[in-house]
């Protein structure tokens, strides 16, 4: 794994943004595996810097994204489709047509995890991006004694609920489901960022890179893949020796 560690937001958010970036300009036609969270949210806010003064386009890009609430329509302002319009496909030249997220508003919920795994089986993610829960947890993969391979619904833990519950008026309002791309589909990408931010993540962090491989710390099965670049800032990572 390529660890790096940076004094400031800023600069953490700058390099990854060229991370995507570089391998749009490598191949405009890349398939992106986006996430969601509060850290994106400056390395998207750089994409979008770079892309208005004309350094790079998103027309031939395609993306996927890791996972959505179910039972939130797209239009609520706490659903990951919102998120991402808010934050990155509104702002770019990127086509409707081109960016995926799961539906988490399906009437046939498994009918849905079904459709967006095939369209995953058809392409590969060329840089797949990733946040980390407290928990250990990549994309809304859970820890738990197995995972899943692909596209599958998932019963939040209490405590990521409790942890998303801060972009919500009230705990009520949290959804109890999500969709979530599995860890074998995250593990297939070509290559891995994980950006990690703040103290209170300092010893997950610790567990998913140095500690045992489990699927109870579902980000330490990232120790498997050959290409993943770990975005750190100095709080996320002063736990590593
Ligand atoms: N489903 C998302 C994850 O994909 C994300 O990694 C995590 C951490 O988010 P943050 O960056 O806000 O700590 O939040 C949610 O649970």
């Amino acid at each position: 794994m390529n660890v790096q560690i940076f004094d400031n937001q800023l600069e953490l958010d700058a390099y990854a943004a060229n991370l995507f970036i570089d391998r749009i300009k490598a191949k405009p036609n890349a398939v992106l595996g986006l996430a969601t969270g509060s850290t994106p949210i400056g390395i998207y806010a750089k994409m979008v810097e770079k892309y208005r003064k004309g350094e790079v386009s998103f027309a031939e890009v395609t993306t996927f994204n890791l996972d959505e609430y179910v039972g939130l329509k797209p239009y609520n302002d706490q659903s990951y489709a919102y998120y991402m319009n808010k934050h990155l496909f509104a702002h770019i030249d990127i086509p409707d047509t081109q960016t995926f997220l799961p539906n988490g508003m399906a009437e046939d919920l498994e009918a849905e995890c079904a459709r967006y795994d095939h369209m995953l089986l058809e392409r590969q993610i060329d840089v797949q991006l990733l946040g980390l829960g407290h928990n250990g947890h990549i994309g809304f993969n859970e820890p738990d004694h197995a995972l899943s391979g692909g596209t599958h619904m998932v019963k939040l833990k209490e405590e990521t609920r409790e942890a998303n519950a801060r972009f919500f008026d009230s705990m009520d309002e949290v959804p109890e489901y999500a969709i979530t791309m599995g860890v074998g589909s995250i593990l297939k990408a070509n290559s891995i960022v994980l950006a990690v931010r703040g103290a209170d993540k300092a010893d997950i962090v610790k567990q998913a890179l140095t500690g045992p491989i489990t699927t109870e710390v579902p980000a330490s099965l990232l120790q498997t893949h050959p290409r993943v670049t770990v975005l750190l800032d100095r709080e996320a990572g002063r736990m590593l020796g």
